[in-house]
Formats: structure tokens, sequence, C-alpha cells
């Protein structure tokens, strides 16, 4: 796994993170930090610092891309991305987005989940809710780790008529911990919660047994994700209310992703002025 770029490094891990390593770390308590990275020098930086989680999220459209939306994001775009992070990457673990429209059936998510495996992910991950949970036993079953995003899922976009927060009314918070509770039955074993309001990320957090990564989802999911671009305040566009700009008081990238991790690790992010 290590690649050229961990000459002269230092790692703060020996051992490298795994979904049962991910599984421990909920069940005592520690928080899992998880950033977006795109490319081999972001994830070697990334990995001596010890995130525990890289994410090549298909935000890359937005960040990298210049788009408006997640949606025109390819699965070769992906596939390069994670080839590239993987490359940087000796420790930490690592999982892609399926992007829009590569995973309609389960044969066609199958196929595609295959690719990106290959390039070196080591989970997926799928936006929706019940209706993929015999997709998700699909991959599973056929060894191919599921982490499920619920909750504003960016490739609905125009079907939310927006970026907006969700699970708001009673029926879209019971619907959303039943998708929860479906995806985690039928084998994932992450899931992702992004913009909910806090309770919500509890009452789902504690239903479930596998960890919960949030994203504007509360102080009380198993960890918490951030794109990198937000973190670093380097997106020209607009910050959702969960975003911190890290950089803040840090001399250097090294030092804001460091702080990022301490921050979820000690729980003072996500503070209230970042919750729904
Ligand atoms: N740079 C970046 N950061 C992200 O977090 C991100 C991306 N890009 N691209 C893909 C999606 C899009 N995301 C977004 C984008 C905007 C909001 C946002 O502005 N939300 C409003 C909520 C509006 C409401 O009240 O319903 C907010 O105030 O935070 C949220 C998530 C999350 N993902
Ligand atoms: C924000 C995270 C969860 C994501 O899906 C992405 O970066 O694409
Ligand atoms: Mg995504």
């Amino acid at each position: 796994m290590a690649g050229y770029l961990q000459e002269g490094t230092s790692a703060v891990r020996s051992k490298a993170v795994t979904v049962t390593s991910l599984l421990s770390m909920r069940a005592a308590g520690d928080k899992i930090s998880m950033l977006t990275c795109y490319d081999a020098s972001f994830a070697a930086l990334m990995d001596r610092c010890g995130v525990d989680v890289m994410l090549v999220g298909d935000s890359l459209g937005m960040v990298c891309q210049g788009h408006t939306s997640t949606l025109p994001v390819t699965l070769d775009d992906i596939a390069y991305h994670v080839a590239c992070v993987a490359r940087g990457n000796q420790t930490a673990f690592l999982v892609a987005d399926m992007p829009f429209g590569t995973y309609a059936t389960r044969e066609e998510a199958y196929r595609n989940a295959v690719r990106l495996m290959q390039a070196g992910a080591q989970m997926v991950k799928l936006e929706g809710g019940e209706w993929l949970a015999d997709t998700v036993r699909f991959l599973t079953e056929r060894a191919v780790p599921v982490c499920a995003h619920v909750g504003l899922t960016p490739q609905s976009v125009h079907q939310f008529g927006g970026f907006k927060v969700q699970g708001k009314s009673v029926e879209a918070a019971d619907r959303l911990k039943a998708d929860a509770l479906a995806l985690q039955a039928a084998g994932a074993s992450l899931i992702v919660l992004e913009a909910i309001p806090s309770a919500l990320g509890k009452e789902t957090t504690d239903l479930l047994a596998i960890p919960t990564i949030g994203i504007g989802a509360g102080p009380d999911c198993s960890g918490q994700v951030l794109v990198m671009h937000d973190m670093l305040g380097v997106f020209p566009g607009r910050k959702a209310r969960f975003v911190r700009n890290f950089m803040d008081g840090q001399a250097s990238i090294e030092g804001a992703v460091r702080a990022y991790i301490a921050a979820v690790k000690d729980k003072s992010f996500p503070a209230a002025e970042h919750c729904f």
C-alpha cells in the first residue's frame, strides 16, 4: 500500500484503519474523523495527521471541476481521484462516492463499485433510503463494503428544490430512521447523515449499531465529515451552516487538518452554530 510520497514522513498510526476498527471506535465512544480528499499530496498529508477516513466525494464536481452540483461527475472521474488518493495514503480508510446514475440497478451498482474498489477504494458510498436496500445487500454479499448516505443527499438536489435541510417534519424524521435501519439491516457498515436536525442525528445514531458520520447532523453522531476545501476556507461558493474554517488561527494546512481532527475527537466541533 505504501507509495513514494511517504518518504520522510512519520505516521501517527502504526496500524491501518479498517471497518472493524471503525466499529470499535463507535463502541468505545471515540469520535471518527473523516475528510474528503482528491489527490495524492493531500492524502499523504491527511494520513500523517491521523484522519481516520478519507472520502473521494462527488463534491469534487463542485470544488475541483467548478460545477454547481454533483450530477455531472462520472465514474471515470471518481476512479481517477481514488487512484490518486490511494497512492498517497498508507493507513486511513478510503471510501469512494458512487456518482449520480451509476447505481440505478443492483447489477450496475456492483459492476461500477468493482471499478472503484480496483482503483483502491475500500468501501463505496451510495445516496438513498430503503429503496437502496436490495442494492446494498447485493454489494455486501459480494464483498463490497457499503457506506449509506441519507438526509440531504446532494444528487437529489433537483428533487429537493435546492440544498435544503431534511427530516424536519415528524413524518420525514420517521422515514429517515426507517431508511437507516433498513440500510443497516441490508449490510451497510457506515452511514452518513447530512443536514438534519441534531435531535434526529442523535436518535438515528442511538437506533443503529453501525457508526454514523454527520455533516450538519449534530454533535451526537459517531464521527464527522467535512469537504476539505470548506475546512481550509478555499471553496468560493456559498458556505453551508455546518462548515467551520479550520485555517483560522493556523499557520499551515497541516495545522488546520490537525485542528479539525482534535476538534472532532474532543467534541468541540460541531458547535451549536454549525447545527440545525
Ligand atoms: N464545498 C462543498 N461542500 C459541501 O458540503 C458539499 C459540496 N461542496 N457539494 C456537494 C454537497 C452540497 N452540499 C451542500 C450545499 C449547500 C448547503 C446549504 O447551503 N444549506 C443551507 C441549508 C438551507 C436550509 O435551511 O434548508 C445552510 O444554511 O447550510 C448544504 C449542503 C454538501 N456538499
Ligand atoms: C460531503 C460528503 C459526505 C460527500 O458526499 C461528498 O463530499 O461528496
Ligand atoms: Mg457525495
